[in-house]
């Protein structure tokens, strides 16, 4: 088996910014990679990921369809890149709905478990970077980058619930979570990075 890498964290607190760095830093050991991202990752969760981040709707078919997106992941990209012995990191997975859908939009957590348990129950990452960044730090980054999607444009109540419902899952799981502070600058980032992947190889 593989071993499955997730990046977590807020809007704008920086975590694409860093997956091209753990992609280099990881292909340079000669492991075979893939690398992918959620909602979407295949051509279906692709179409599903414009509808999640554009249309509204109810929280709750909000939560299937990333669901939904996930479980079209898992068979078409994680699963089989798994079992042929290659990594795969993510960027985003479950750990996501449970801050945005849980935390941001107040989703009972019992029936995400209950979603969790039904779409992958015997996988979790090996290893969840999760970006923590206080929310007037990443506000600033993204209006200073790009046009805002329906998630991004949320108020800061919505941003402050969904990181506390990520540090709340950090504590919970500090076997496969390392949480990084995300108002060091890029190259202290990436030297801790690679001190975590360091010890994880
Ligand atoms: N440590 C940092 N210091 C300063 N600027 C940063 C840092 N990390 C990222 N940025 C800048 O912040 C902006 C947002 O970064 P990035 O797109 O990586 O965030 P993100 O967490 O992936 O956001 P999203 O989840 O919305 O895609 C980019 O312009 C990036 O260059
Ligand atoms: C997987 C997942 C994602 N989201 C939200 C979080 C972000 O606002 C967007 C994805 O955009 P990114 O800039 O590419 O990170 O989708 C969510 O609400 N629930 C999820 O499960």
């Amino acid at each position: 088996m593989g071993k499955f890498i997730t990046f977590e964290g807020i809007d704008g607190a920086g975590k694409s910014t860093h997956i091209a760095f753990v992609s280099d830093y990881i292909k340079q050991r000669g492991v075979d990679l893939v690398s992918s991202r959620e909602p979407g990752g295949t051509p279906l969760g692709e179409k599903l990921r414009e509808i999640v981040l554009h249309e509204k709707m109810h929280l709750e078919t909000e939560a299937l369809l990333v669901f939904a997106s996930r479980r079209e992941h898992l068979a078409q990209v994680i699963e089989p890149a798994l079992a042929r012995g290659a990594w795969v990191i993510s960027d985003r997975f479950t750990d996501s709905t449970f801050a945005y859908q849980g935390g941001g939009r107040g989703m009972s957590l019992a029936k995400l478990d209950a979603l969790e348990q039904w779409v992958h129950p015997a996988l979790q990452p090996d290893l969840t970077l999760l970006f923590d960044v206080p929310l007037d730090v990443a506000r600033a980054r993204l209006d200073a980058t790009r046009e805002l999607d329906k998630f991004e444009q949320e108020k800061s109540d919505f941003f402050a619930a969904t990181r506390t419902e990520y540090l709340r899952r950090a504590a919970e799981f500090p076997q496969r979570f390392r949480v990084i502070d995300s108002t060091q600058s890029i190259a202290e980032i990436q030297q801790q990075i690679a001190a975590i992947l360091d010890a994880f190889f």
